[in-house]
């Protein structure tokens, strides 16, 4: 992920203008593998060109699939009906939960043998819940290093369908998403996925089941922790709906939007709007409690300066189980805040590309805020004055976390010029970020 040498920003003052968002990564590589594994082709339009999508590309690929890269970020893919040509493969998903996941679940259904194994940090990141509810319906699967974690090993078994699979939701919203995708495959009878405890990130079911949908599964939810696969009526299950546009990613978005409510404005994401199917639109809400300005159409969202009589967007206390991602702007839009940011229910970012909490809180530290965190909260208070702000000539560390460069270039707006290291880990989803960044600030 390194090669780009660091890079110092600002002190910025302005950020004004427009950005076409690169595509959703959650809305990618779910149509891609729902594409991969339907009857017939799929034209998927603005798919985003990342890290994160080229795994999974390559993935399909390498499983015998044909997915063909055209201009304009347009990537055609010929679906297999369910049953993916090659039968042994040893896949490599790079840091991509969104990839490795769905995939795990996917291969278990296929009754061949794979093996999937990513860099060091995803060998850290846990997979035990979507194993253990795999299991139950037969599938075998052994840990390569350590148990409950990557690298894996998925051996030839028979899937024997129960009437109810039970996962955990309280670690990961992609397990529970991964079943969703994958027991259709084998739903000789009507499933129902029963999540057990809290459903955490539960925007990105929605996300799952609207993109099921429209590949042709309708998945019933009668209550919060129930999920009703329907039994399959043919071995041809997902059927390609021809089409399929992705939306503009919703999280990158919300750099931008920040930069409208820290950097005066007006900041316009073009993408994502009223119509979205991401829960990370709602960090607009966030930003209008802390005082921005805000506005939206059907897809674009505008944040323009702070209504607040005096200017300064002001402190709030949110709970962030929907919005994990886009959460963690909100930990650096809060230099800019008068009063503390709380940020609450954010557990998961322990076990995301790097801890996520700790790593927020030494940084943001490093250019002087005053910060608490928790087991699963995270509390910013901005630098008392610009004295007390600071600019270590160390840089901002970003943990090969895509989400701490881009998150830290907010924090140009600061009185000091800032320097972030390792920027490149940008290309896990967004490669173009700082480029489209320069184009806004001043
Ligand atoms: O399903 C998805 O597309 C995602 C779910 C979320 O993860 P968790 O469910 O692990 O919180 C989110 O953080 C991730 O970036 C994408
Ligand atoms: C948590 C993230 O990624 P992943 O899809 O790898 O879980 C993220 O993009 O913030």
């Amino acid at each position: 992920m390194s090669g780009l040498p660091d890079i110092t920003i600002g002190p910025l003052k302005r950020a004004q203008g427009s950005i076409v968002l690169p595509g959703s990564k959650s809305i990618s590589n779910r149509a891609l593998l729902l594409a991969a594994l339907s009857t017939g082709t799929t034209t998927l339009k603005n798919l985003l060109d990342a890290d994160d999508t080229q795994v999974m590309r390559n993935a399909l690929r390498q499983l015998g699939l044909s997915v063909t890269d055209k201009a304009d970020k347009v990537c055609v893919v010929e679906g297999c009906g369910g049953k993916f040509p090659v039968r042994d493969a040893d896949l490599f998903m790079g840091n991509a939960g969104t990839a490795i996941r769905p995939l795990t679940a996917a291969l278990a259904m296929q009754g061949g043998q794979y093996r999937l194994s990513g860099v060091a940090r995803m060998h850290e990141r846990p997979i035990r819940d979507l194993v253990d509810g795999l299991r139950q319906v037969g599938a075998k699967i052994e840990y390569e290093m350590q148990e409950g974690y990557p690298p894996i090993k998925i051996l030839a078994s028979d899937i024997q369908i129960k009437d109810v699979v039970k996962v955990r939701g309280d670690v990961s919203s992609q397990f529970l998403t991964a079943l969703l995708m994958a027991l259709p495959l084998v739903a000789n009878e009507p499933v129902r996925i029963e999540v057990i405890g809290e459903l955490i990130s539960r925007p990105y079911i929605d996300i799952t089941l609207k993109l099921m949908a429209r590949f042709g599964i309708n998945v019933d939810c009668p209550d919060t922790q129930s999920f009703l696969i329907p039994a399959k009526t043919s071995d041809a299950v997902y059927k390609s709906p021809g089409q399929l546009s992705v939306e503009g990613d919703a999280s990158s978005a919300s750099y931008f939007l920040a930069l409208g409510a820290i950097g005066v404005g007006p900041v316009r994401v073009l993408g994502v709007g009223n119509n979205s199917i991401q829960g990370d639109v709602a960090f607009a809400d966030a930003l209008g409690l802390m005082g921005a300005n805000i506005s939206a159409g059907e897809d674009w969202i505008e944040v323009s300066g702070v209504k607040n009589a005096n200017g300064k967007l002001n402190g709030i206390t949110i709970d962030c189980t929907e919005i994990p991602d886009a959460a963690m702007t909100l930990a650096v839009v809060a230099l800019f805040a008068e009063g503390p940011t709380r940020l609450n229910n954010i557990a998961s970012w322990r076990i995301k590309e790097t801890d996520r909490i700790a790593a927020m809180a030494k940084e943001l530290k490093k250019v002087g805020a005053i910060v608490e965190e928790g087991a699963d909260y995270i509390v910013v208070q901005a630098p008392a004055s610009n004295n007390d702000w600071s600019s270590p000539s160390s840089g901002i560390d970003t943990y090969d976390d895509h989400r701490m460069a881009m998150c830290f270039s907010l924090a140009a707006f600061g009185p000091n010029a800032l320097k972030i290291n390792d920027p490149n880990c940008v290309a896990k989803t967004f490669p173009t970020y700082f480029a489209e960044f320069a184009k806004v600030v001043s």
